[in-house]
């Protein structure tokens, strides 16, 4: 458990000036640079967008009206680019409209010109005060909600809301369980779960990686082995079916079993007995039996690769995790939850990520899904300067590629962009129209008509 106090939030004391009449905007940068701060000035809101992507602040003053917008809208795109951001508004007459479109806005206060300083440094001094607080509560609140120990499956898609209540309901029953998926889906996580909420939850899980070879050394980690027949010193002589006893045993990759270990295994469920390697005496066992697969074992019963008893056996209560493509609406949280999880360990204060660089993260392909993705969002932490993580801090391949994503705040025309990007990616992945409309969940006249719609060009 990392050993942060309260007392470790560090704020950043530099402040942004929005204010179009020079002799106002450089005079309060003098005051503020005289009571500590460090300061940044902008005339207009094109000059405080450009500098809010760029600089690192998280305190914007701003004069209500400027040459080329208002300081309300101003203060929502601020928003949008820096979510954490603190926003003082400075109106020429405190009338009761101007007060309250601000606070509606979500400023945190206002100032009335022409700015008394002591009003100002009241008001700073509180502003600090309270976002100090406001990021201890941050850092608490995720302390609480990620205790070392607890697994935490992220997100809340339609697809995982489904897939945990199929898992409560298993993990009910203490069968035995095929966890099917790509590479980095979760099913490892999705095992301990389905363990952690069975009636068995006292015993042990313990996990062996089918892959193993040689087949003796896998089979004596598997069953045990008798002392004198080890080859193998290092191996277990008990073996994990006898170590997990009560527990559940998670056999990762089952489709790299050898046959003739699955036959062995295939006894073990049905008889609930194992015979260590060497020994004549067979054991009593009795363990729920949780497999995982990246192929298709049915595939592998016809061409004789896999037992088909075993596979009758396991196949009973499976149960399939999606690809995190197929589910893209959990990475936003999963995003909060890997940068929550990596600034922690590194030390740093990234509290997030733009909005920009959350969609480049929902439409990249994740082929090595939520392993992948917890890579990609590591190096961005690492690689990040600012409190944010913004494009420039992912790996090339997530953003080099990207057509240009739309400069604009109309909801359709983001969505239409959006659209248009992942047909053309699924087309690009599938081997013809109709897989795409199958995987895009459409049919087939539909995908032409959207197609057309969307003036998607066809390789
Ligand atoms: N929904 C999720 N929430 C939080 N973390 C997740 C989630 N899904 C996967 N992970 C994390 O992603 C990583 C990969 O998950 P895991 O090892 O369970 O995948 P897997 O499908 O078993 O992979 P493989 O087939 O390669 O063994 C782990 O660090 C896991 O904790």
């Amino acid at each position: 458990m990392e050993n942060r106090t309260n007392s470790d939030v560090q704020l950043n004391r530099s402040i942004l000036i929005v204010e179009d009449e020079e002799v106002i905007r450089s005079s309060l940068a003098e005051f503020l640079t005289s009571e500590g701060y460090e300061t940044m000035q902008a005339s207009t809101v094109a000059k405080a967008l450009e500098l809010a992507r760029d600089r690192d602040f998280n305190v914007a003053i701003c004069d209500v009206q400027l040459p080329d917008g208002d300081g309300i809208e101003l203060l929502r795109r601020l928003q949008n680019i820096k979510p954490s951001i603190f926003v003082l508004i400075i109106t020429a007459y405190a009338t009761v409209e101007n007060t309250i479109s601000a606070f509606k806005a979500g400023a945190f206060d206002y100032l009335v010109k022409p700015v008394i300083f002591d009003d100002l440094s009241h008001k700073l001094n509180r502003l600090f005060e309270y976002q100090k607080i406001f990021y201890e509560n941050q850092i608490l609140r995720r302390e609480l909600a990620r205790s070392p120990g607890i697994e935490e499956i992220v997100g809340s898609s339609k697809a995982l809301q489904k897939l945990q209540s199929t898992i409560r309901k298993i993990a009910a029953t203490n069968s035995n369980v095929l966890l099917s998926g790509e590479s980095g889906t979760g099913k490892e996580l999705f095992a301990r779960s389905i363990h952690s909420n069975g009636p068995n939850r006292e015993q042990r899980f313990l996990a062996v990686n089918c892959g193993m070879r040689p087949i003796e050394l896998l089979e004596s980690q598997l069953f045990g082995s008798a002392a004198s027949s080890l080859q193998y010193p290092q191996a277990e002589q008990t073996g994990v079916f006898k170590n997990a006893d009560g527990g559940t045993v998670y056999l990762d990759e089952i489709s790299q079993l050898p046959l003739g270990t699955q036959g062995k295994l295939l006894r073990a469920i049905e008889y609930g007995e194992i015979l260590p390697l060497g020994s004549a005496e067979p054991v009593k066992v009795d363990v729920r039996l949780i497999a995982s697969t990246t192929r298709d074992l049915a595939e592998m019963v016809k061409t004789g690769e896999f037992e088909q008893d075993l596979f009758y056996r396991l196949d009973g209560m499976k149960i399939h995790i999606p690809a995190l493509r197929e589910r893209v609406d959990d990475i936003p949280e999963l995003v909060e939850y890997f940068i929550a999880k990596h600034s922690r360990k590194m030390g740093k204060r990234v509290t997030g990520a733009t909005s920009e660089t959350i969609r480049a993260l929902m439409s990249a392909e994740w082929k090595g899904n939520v392993r992948q993705l917890d890579n990609a969002i590591e190096r961005a932490v690492m690689m990040c300067d600012d409190t944010l993580i913004c494009l420039n801090d992912l790996p090339p391949e997530l953003h080099q590629n990207e057509p240009p994503l739309p400069d604009v705040d109309d909801l359709r025309l983001a969505l239409r962009h959006y659209e248009r990007m992942h047909i053309t990616r699924v087309l690009k992945d599938s081997a013809d129209k109709r897989e795409a409309a199958k995987r895009l969940k459409l049919g087939l006249s539909s995908l032409y008509r959207k197609i057309e719609e969307l003036d998607i060009e066809l390789e």
